[in-house]
């Protein structure tokens, strides 16, 4: 028997606050090289010839999403206000959002709006390296810095061993019904891989680099723009 295609679809949490950035625009939303930061993030996804539909979430009230020209990036993207307390209650949303859409078995990108360096070969990467993957995984890279727990004056208690340990990134690509099933179960997870951890089951991780970084801290606005304007493959 034909064994089912499984279809790509990319689901971006875009309905934080953007608390640490300190701006009364939520971080999304902020200029970066003349366009939204979220604009960078969905050209990437749009763009990506394996992936069918794009769909970004944001909070129920957003007011911004209507006073930006999205028909440049096709007819790919599609706006769900379902976004929620959490990132995980925004991504869970999204889920029970886009269900008419999608098939148990089809893969789910989940890459926050707050990466808007992703590059192609990033998604490439992912994608070829879990395409056949019983579990599915995340892009992440191998830390490089020793590692200090700090105790309650901010002074160096301890120093955590770095070997085999990786920071995560987005995307991070599982399999509908599974990763619905594992988000509905969990509680407090800051990532997808959490989740799929806590229902017994071990995320591949797939080598990515520190480009992919997240616009946190008001820094990183500027560091993704050089990125943008000098990164090579
Ligand atoms: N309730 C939330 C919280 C976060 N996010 C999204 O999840 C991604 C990563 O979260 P983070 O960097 O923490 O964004 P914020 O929550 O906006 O930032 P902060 O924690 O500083 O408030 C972002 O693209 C953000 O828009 C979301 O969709 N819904
Ligand atoms: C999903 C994530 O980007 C992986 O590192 C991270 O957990 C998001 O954390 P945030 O506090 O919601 O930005």
């Amino acid at each position: 028997m034909q064994k089912t295609a499984h279809r790509h679809f990319a689901l971006v949490p875009a309905a934080g606050g953007g608390s640490r950035m300190g701006r009364e625009t939520p971080k999304q939303y902020l200029s970066l090289m003349g366009e939204p930061l979220l604009r960078h993030t969905l050209r990437v996804l749009c763009a990506a010839p394996q992936i069918e539909r794009v769909y970004v979430v944001l909070s129920v009230g957003d007011q911004h999403w209507n006073a930006f020209d999205w028909r440049d990036l096709g007819d790919k993207l599609t706006p769900v206000y379902v976004g929620g307390a959490t990132r995980a209650d925004s991504v869970l949303g999204g889920l029970r959002a886009i269900r008419p859409d999608v098939r148990d078995g089809d893969w789910i990108l989940v890459h926050d709006a707050a990466r808007p360096c992703l590059a192609p070969w990033h998604v490439d990467a992912l994608i070829e390296a879990l395409d056949d993957d019983e579990v599915g995984g995340l892009l992440a890279v191998p830390v490089a810095d020793t590692l200090k727990r700090a105790d309650a004056q901010s002074r160096a208690a301890a120093t955590v061993p770095r070997d085999s340990l990786w920071q995560a990134q987005t995307p991070q690509m599982f399999r509908y019904m599974m990763l619905r099933r594992a988000l509905e179960s969990a509680r407090d997870v800051t990532d997808e891989a959490s989740a799929i951890e806590a229902a017994g089951l071990r995320p591949r991780l797939v080598r990515g680099d520190p480009t992919n970084l997240k616009v946190t801290y008001p820094l990183d606005l500027h560091l993704a723009e050089w990125i943008l304007q000098n990164r090579e493959r």
